[in-house]
């Protein structure tokens, strides 16, 4: 584990925030300054997507971000270029979201060098197959001190739980329904006894919720059933292309008001 992501997850009983966002997007020099801003406001780890034009599980506001990124001119080489000042920006723990092909592509050691040497904290790869990693990117991702992120469903058996807290990864990505992202929330009865049911696993990787997060109230209800949540499409969708920081702060003071102890 990383200095920088065990530092979030000591601090019990804080509610804990990761903010997903699309490189490149709005436009292509705006992946430093959605940094710059998200590191300001009270957002604990950062999620940075590489757009994909074959993505899995991407609803329609991840995926036009994505289109958008890429008609900018995102792409890996320059995703690395935009991120060799990311220690001097923000102390926070970053992990990078793609597909394994992304990865494939690009070369995996030479990937994994990239980001260890930009001081990229994990990666969260949904496409990711248990024997594969175990094969091929364990290794590597060791030999960078990279922490992979494996995704559950409420579907997925407790066998597969087990194996994926085994691997000791950043966190595990715990998807809040079996849909794309994007999705509705509302009141699930389902949802919540997924979400009590992997809690008292007592699993010892954190787990962070995701998946259809859009308000305050959603937030805190993933964090009294695990170590946090993460929001993509309400973000992006927040996100004010002629007031970006702005929009940025706005979104999350409304996602993560201030506490009133906290206030001066
Ligand atoms: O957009 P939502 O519903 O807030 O969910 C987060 C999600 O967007 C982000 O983590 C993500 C973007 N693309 C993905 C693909 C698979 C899993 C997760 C993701």
């Amino acid at each position: 584990m990383t200095k920088r992501i065990e530092h979030i997850f000591q601090q019990k009983g804080k509610e804990k925030l990761t903010i997903y966002f699309t490189a490149g997007y709005p436009n292509l020099e705006d992946t430093g300054t959605v940094l710059k801003a998200l590191d300001k406001a009270d957002v604990d780890i950062i999620e940075i997507g590489m757009p994909y034009s074959d993505p899995l599980a991407d609803g329609p506001v991840i995926q036009q971000s994505s289109m958008k990124a890429l008609e900018n001119g995102m792409n890996l080489n320059k995703l690395f270029e935009q991120l060799a000042d990311l220690r001097k920006i923000t102390d926070k723990p970053v992990f990078i979201m793609g597909y394994c092909n992304n990865v494939l592509k690009y070369g995996t050691e030479k990937f994994c060098q990239k980001c260890a040497e930009v001081g990229v904290d994990g990666l969260i790869l949904p496409d990711m197959p248990m024997h594969e990693f175990k094969l091929q990117f364990k290794p590597i991702f060791e030999k960078y001190n990279l922490k992979n992120v494996f995704l559950i469903t409420p579907k997925t058996s407790e066998e597969r739980i087990r194996e994926v807290d085994a691997q000791e990864g950043g966190f595990i990505y715990m998807v809040s329904s079996s849909s794309t992202t994007g999705g509705s929330w509302g009141d699930s009865p389902e949802r919540l006894d997924y979400l009590k049911r992997i809690q008292a696993m007592n699993l010892k990787t954190p787990r962070m919720v995701g998946f259809g997060i859009s308000d305050h109230e959603a937030l805190s209800m993933v964090n009294q059933h695990s170590d946090g949540g993460i929001i993509g499409s309400a973000f992006i969708k927040a996100l004010d292309e002629d007031d970006l920081e702005g929009s940025i702060e706005r979104f999350v003071e409304m996602i993560k008001p201030p506490s009133p102890q906290k206030a001066p």
